[in-house]
């Protein structure tokens, strides 16, 4: 676990190095001195960091952060972080890893390494042509209305549409404003290649002061009020299956009323794999949709379906070419969305209620057992070894 959460912290120093109260600056010194660094070198080296044009990437930020430490107060002498706390715990490992070097040897390396990152830096490389470049994260969630349609659209294609912890939350706020709008259909669907790759493995990472137990905490919160929401909505909630899906994005698919999917999609729930259990009521939806066996293979095994195997299990509602998939799909919804708007609702409400109880108590515990499995070895095994890129689904 120690050695795990160490790698994976590794991809996450960029961002913590950057506070100048606990990063080594990192200057560009051409042509300083190898031997006999003087303070001043030092104080160079350090007060360039800013000018750097290229990220070195996280091995050598952390390395520099480790002699800038080392350099500035000594040898290691801060009480080590916790297990969970990933980030604070490799940036103490590196330093402690420097052992008893002084501080003039470590000033020293610290000007050398500086140095030699200069000549890379120095001459930026042309930016890279228009479709090459990977487009901007910015908007995760897009949501637009026509045609009677409001369609929430996950927006993280570079990240396989992975769910945020604002993603949650703007999900909840468009789907609350949808339930009110003029429109008679709601549609979630993804951007690019994949539907959705679930839970963002990264959301683990953002420790608050209240440390992993307030992490869990404010995640089962967060997860009970995404369900409770798809479990009170009013109208038709259809989702437009674009590619794979993962996880959260499989689960909550026996809350929709509609599942279309391109024959691209598969349904993948590798809640075991990862130290973790079922949510989104897949625990009360899936074995009432396919059986208890045929959910157990999905929730306990982990089994990955097919469209058509998730479409003959009763997942989905149907299966499309993927080269006619989004022609066909919106040409039906467009469809569907003129049909009396008051008798969609009641009919959904009469199909729902009878089980919406049911659904909010199956709701509140799979999110308190969660909340739970989030604090464990084995999830956050699993965890670090996602983020250390040891471990793909
Ligand atoms: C608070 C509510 C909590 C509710 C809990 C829900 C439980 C779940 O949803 S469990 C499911 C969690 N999801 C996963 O375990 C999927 C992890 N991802 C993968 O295994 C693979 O990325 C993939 C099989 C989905 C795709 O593999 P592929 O080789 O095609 O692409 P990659 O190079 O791996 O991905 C591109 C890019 O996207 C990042 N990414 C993908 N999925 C996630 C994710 N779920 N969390 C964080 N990041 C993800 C991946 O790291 C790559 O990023 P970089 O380009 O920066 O390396």
């Amino acid at each position: 676990m120690a050695v795990l959460a160490g790698r994976l912290a590794r991809r996450w120093c960029f961002g913590l190095l950057r506070s100048p109260t606990q990063v080594p600056a990192l200057g560009l010194h051409a042509g300083s001195p190898t031997m006999g660094t003087s303070q001043k070198d030092f104080n160079d080296a350090v007060s360039q960091v800013k000018l750097l044009n290229e990220d070195p990437g996280n091995e050598v930020k952390l390395e520099l952060y480790a002699l800038y430490k080392q350099a500035t107060e000594g040898p290691c002498n801060v009480p080590k972080p916790g297990m969970l706390d990933f980030i604070n715990k490799t940036k103490w490992d590196a330093w402690n890893a420097l052992g008893s070097l002084s501080k003039e040897a470590a000033r020293q390396k610290y000007v050398d390494l500086v140095s030699s990152l200069s000549t890379s830096s120095e001459s930026p490389s042309p930016e890279a042509p228009a479709a090459d470049r990977k487009p901007p994260e910015g908007n995760s969630l897009v949501v637009t209305s026509e045609d009677g349609i409001t369609t929430i659209r996950l927006n993280r294609p570079t990240k396989k549409n992975a769910l945020t912890t604002q993603m949650y939350h703007d999900i909840v706020a468009a789907l609350q404003a949808a339930s009110k709008d003029e429109s008679t259909i709601t549609v979630l669907t993804g951007s690019g290649d994949y539907y959705c790759s679930g839970n963002d493995l990264t959301n683990f990472t953002h420790l608050s002061a209240g440390g992993p137990e307030e992490m869990a905490r404010s995640g089962e919160v967060l997860l009970r009020d995404f369900v409770d929401c798809l479990i009170d909505f009013p109208k038709p909630l259809v989702a437009v299956v674009n590619g794979p899906a993962v996880g959260i994005s499989v689960t909550i698919l026996g809350l929709f009323d509609v599942v279309y999917a391109t024959d691209r999609a598969t349904f993948h729930t590798p809640f075991s794999h990862l130290g973790q259990s079922p949510e989104g009521c897949s625990s009360y939806t899936f074995p009432k949709i396919m059986g208890s066996s045929k959910a157990a293979e999905m929730l306990l095994f982990g089994k990955k379906l097919t469209a058509q195997e998730a479409c003959a299990r009763g997942l989905v509602t149907e299966v499309f070419p993927d080269g006619t998939f989004q022609k066909e799909v919106w040409a039906r919804l467009k469809a569907y969305s003129k049909l009396p708007p008051n008798a969609m609702r009641i009919s959904k409400q009469i199909i729902r209620n009878q089980e919406k109880e049911k659904l909010h108590a199956v709701n509140a515990e799979e999110s308190s057992i969660l909340r739970e499995r989030w604090l464990s070895d084995e999830c956050m095994n699993a965890i670090a070894s996602f983020l250390s890129r040891k471990a793909k689904l």
